[in-house]
């Protein structure tokens, strides 16, 4: 649904130059949601806005539902954009308007006749969940509120791809929640493909089918989330369930075990049996993911690890990833 090749942006300010995205390839398969995350700087936001060319990229291609918008004069992209929703931190809404003239707006802007617009906004409130505040002003909305009408507006093409910066970021943590569900709802019913930006790991566990993590304009890690955190050495599985530094313990071996969607939860109990171990778990968490359910365990167990080659193999054999922390 959007391909995006060999991209790269520089800025230049104040004499100098700053490359926010340095040769980004990246494909989003239809009618999935895939999170970019990485820290502050890390140019998530410059390649979300070169995805519908708020920004020129220097060099490299974005094609998003088979049409290559790098190859478009500025009118034919205005006509491209229409098919790609953007949501936004700050909602960006017009103070002036209420809900309903701020969806009406965008239909206007895009050429859909006066008799039409009512009707259409009313359907998108609906489907929001903001039938009964269309008379509403953004400043009597709470930011909840406010982000629906934000999707209703981006919406209102009959997009089949969204746009998602750091959507939740100035949202509290209930409202997050809701405003996610609503997401993956709108990505169910409508087959909605989202590319969403963010920095909070609870909205990757809640929401992305893959990810891909940014790092100095580079991805360094993408893909599906299940299988990426099922590779040793993951940073998105250290970034989902952090372990923490690893304690010192005497004549221990410290084992940091990933579980994926099909891996035996039981496994703690039958190593202990089968091995004759007596297997400590010192943190971690399994939790609901990408449909399934995943996390990350740290175990002790007693005694050096070469002491534990078959206990090793037996875990990996069940498809854990095993890690040997210490
Ligand atoms: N318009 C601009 N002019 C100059 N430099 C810019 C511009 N936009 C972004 N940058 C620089 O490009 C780099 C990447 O910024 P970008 O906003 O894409 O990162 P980010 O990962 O989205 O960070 P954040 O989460 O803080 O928004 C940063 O060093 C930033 O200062």
């Amino acid at each position: 649904m959007i391909r995006i090749e060999g991209l790269r942006k520089t800025f230049h300010s104040r004499g100098r130059d700053v490359t926010a995205v340095d040769g980004v390839d990246l494909t989003v398969r239809d009618g999935e949601v895939f999170g970019v995350v990485g820290r502050s700087g890390a140019g998530k936001s410059t390649l979300l806005r070169c995805v519908n060319l708020l920004e020129r990229p220097d060099a490299g291609t974005v094609t998003v539902d088979g049409m290559e918008l790098t190859a478009l004069r500025e009118d034919q992209l205005r006509t491209a954009r229409q098919r790609i929703g953007m949501i936004h931190q700050h909602f960006a809404l017009l103070s002036s308007r209420t809900a309903a003239g701020n969806v009406a707006f965008a239909l206007e802007v895009m050429g859909v006749p006066r008799r039409e617009r009512a009707g259409r906004v009313a359907e998108l409130l609906d489907l929001v969940g903001l039938g009964d505040r269309a008379n509403a002003y953004p400043a009597q909305l709470s930011g909840g509120q406010k982000q629906r009408v934000g999707i209703a507006r981006a919406l209102a093409g009959q997009p089949r791809v969204l746009l998602s910066d750091e959507a939740t970021s100035a949202l509290d943590p209930e409202t997050t929640s809701a405003t996610l569900a609503l997401l993956r709802e709108l990505n169910q019913r409508l087959g909605l493909t989202i590319l969403l930006i963010t920095h909070e790991m609870d909205v990757v566990k809640r929401l992305c089918d893959s990810v891909a993590i940014m790092r100095d304009g580079r991805i360094v890690e993408a893909g599906p989330v299940n299988e990426l955190i099922a590779r040793p050495g993951s940073e998105l599985a250290r970034d989902l369930f952090p372990l923490g530094p690893v304690p010192e313990l005497p004549d221990t071996t410290v084992l940091d075990v990933t579980l994926t969607g099909t891996t035996d939860e039981s496994f703690v109990s039958t190593l202990s049996r089968r091995y004759d171990l007596d297997v400590r778990i010192l943190g971690g968490a399994v939790e609901p993911l990408a449909g399934t359910r995943a996390g990350r365990l740290r175990l002790a167990l007693p005694g050096s690890v070469d002491r534990h080659g078959d206990a090793l193999r037996h875990l990996r054999d069940a498809g854990l990833t095993v890690e040997v922390a210490r």
